[in-house]
């Protein structure tokens, strides 16, 4: 069947990416059968476009958080307040194009991606890409090019996976500051440099989260592809520590929320941050860009 694979859609990510030497996962190598010339059904062209969106969330609430437990690298699901969060996000970006997702490999984060998905106005079908083996990829294959086009591949990647929190992990917030006082685990929590034990500190996090974002989401944003990244408080702020060039210091004042959307526009080169597009400051977020009000006049005609 290999031989058959001749075509590489326009989400499949370019194998010169720099970093695709070291151990990423395989995604990069996914083919379909058909003969598929995929781009987007909007006006809002990847060759021509000189801007592009970028959406991250935080997961919705999970069930560790309900807990107030230290989650770390355990794979948990949402909460039922999780989904709505989720869902609610959904609402807040559905106007806003997505072309590729970006999720880790946790649950929470997947989960939180999925249900934002089933909100948005495209209507396109988000579909997990497994490339961990050769039959992964090969039983995974889309033989439609309509179908490919209707679609959303969703990349996953531990490099975006919660700081792990080392033998924080499973214990009670309120406790663990009870035994080892506040200002321990405060620094634990929130300092750049200094690792919980046995865990990464934010800067180890950042290490493998920014390299990655770098690595394989900056070059989707310069090819004009509007992304979403679904993760984790910490590595969606160590991700942030560098959009917004953020100093150690100022990033230990960062606090995500979970489950609200932050935008981004990505132009010539930069990351202009237009904060949360809730509610009355979308129409600020349109009128940011032509391209993305023209985007959003030919959604509003779409669903009439
Ligand atoms: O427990 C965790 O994994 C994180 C996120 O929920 O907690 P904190 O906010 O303490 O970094």
């Amino acid at each position: 069947m290999a031989a058959t694979f001749k075509y590489q859609p326009a989400w499949a990510i370019d194998v010169s990416a720099p970093g695709s030497s070291r151990n990423f996962p395989r995604f990069l190598s996914m083919r379909f059968a058909c003969n598929a010339s995929i781009s987007t059904p909007l006006s809002i062209s990847h060759h021509s476009s000189t801007e592009s969106t970028l959406i991250l969330i935080r997961h919705g609430e999970s069930l560790w958080n309900e807990k107030n437990l230290f989650t770390g690298c355990c794979d948990v699901p949402l909460t039922k307040r999780g989904v709505e969060e989720a869902i609610e996000a959904g609402k807040r970006i559905s106007y806003i194009p997505v072309d590729v997702i970006f999720t880790s490999a946790l649950i929470r984060a997947q989960m939180t991606a999925m249900l934002a998905m089933t909100q948005h106005h495209h209507k396109k079908v988000p579909i997990i890409i497994h490339n961990e083996s050769e039959e992964a990829t090969t039983w995974t294959q889309v033989y439609s090019a309509k179908t490919t086009k209707q679609s959303i591949p969703v990349i996953t990647a531990w490099q975006l996976n919660e700081r792990m929190y080392g033998e924080l992990q499973g214990l009670n917030k309120q406790e663990t500051a009870e035994r080892y006082g506040k200002e321990k685990v405060h620094e634990w929590r929130r300092s750049y440099d200094i690792p919980p034990p046995k865990g990464e500190s934010l800067e180890m996090c950042s290490q493998r989260a920014v390299a990655y974002f770098k690595d394989f989401i900056e070059p989707q944003l310069k090819s004009g592809k509007h992304v979403m990244v679904a993760a984790h408080g910490n590595s969606l702020r160590s991700i942030i520590m560098y959009l917004d060039r953020l100093t150690s210091q100022e990033v230990t004042d960062l606090e995500l929320s979970t489950g609200i959307p932050l935008l981004y526009i990505y132009k010539e080169g930069k990351f202009i941050s237009r904060g949360s597009p809730v509610g009355s400051t979308e129409a600020g977020v349109y009128a940011y860009t032509q391209s993305l009000a023209v985007y959003r006049q030919e959604l509003d005609e779409m669903s009439h």
